[in-house]
């Protein structure tokens, strides 16, 4: 969202919208709200938290488009060149949640399943953690606004995103930036659900 402010405005002005101001976006609220819905499936795209998967092995000898694959080696699934792939997703670089939403504003069919991997070693916490980054995602958004720092002269720092390279990335960037300014309420009034207080 830090770098993305006009993202950030758009999803915060469908969650306006929708939900209102004076409680937090709920479960109920998920079907009509295709544009966090979309920021999450770019988030998984664009920096899938396991770029390779996890490490597989070969239970048998295998052929597959004419490569023999021996029984017991490691395969790797390349989420990465999967979820960058240009002909599926023109400049695949770029934060662009419009790609998983129609003209009139709707979501695709694409649900990015590839982020938690698939066959019979699937993600078995894909239900939990999709459930939790949806929430996460509408309740910080309705809540709360990131910007860019500002400098002792008042001007922004420029965020440069990095992530980190290995099995598993995230963003390396976050931590360092400063957190003057980073995060400031949206909202004067939220009520707390009843079951929360
Ligand atoms: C955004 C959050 C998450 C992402 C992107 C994610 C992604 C993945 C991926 C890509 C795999 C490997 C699938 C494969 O080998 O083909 C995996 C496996 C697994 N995940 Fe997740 N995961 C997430 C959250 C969770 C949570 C919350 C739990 C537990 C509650 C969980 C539990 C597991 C387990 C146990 C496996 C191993 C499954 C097996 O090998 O049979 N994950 N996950």
């Amino acid at each position: 969202m830090v770098l993305n402010p006009e993202i950030q405005a758009k999803a915060q002005a469908d969650i306006d919208r929708v939900v209102g101001k004076v409680r937090l976006p709920d479960f109920k609220d998920r079907p009509v709200l295709p544009y966090a819905e979309a920021i999450m499936r770019e988030t998984l795209r664009w920096h899938p938290v396991l770029p390779m998967g996890i490490p597989h092995a070969t239970a048998a000898n295998d052929v597959y488009k004419d490569y023999f694959i021996p029984q017991g080696v490691v395969v790797m699934a390349n989420v990465w060149a999967m979820t960058h792939d240009p002909e599926k997703y023109p400049s695949p670089d770029e934060f662009k949640p419009e790609r998983f939403l129609h003209d009139d504003g709707s979501l695709t069919s694409d649900t990015m399943p590839l982020g938690f991997g698939w066959g019979r070693r699937i993600c078995v916490g894909r239900h939990v953690a999709d459930a939790a980054l949806w929430i996460v995602i509408a309740s910080f958004l309705s809540t709360f606004s990131v910007h860019k720092a500002l400098d002792e002269h008042g001007r922004e720092i420029p965020v440069v995103p990095k992530f980190s390279t290995g099995i598993a990335m995230f963003a390396e960037f976050i931590p360092h930036l400063p957190s003057l300014n980073l995060v400031s309420p949206r909202q004067t009034q939220i009520v707390v659900p009843s079951v929360l207080a």
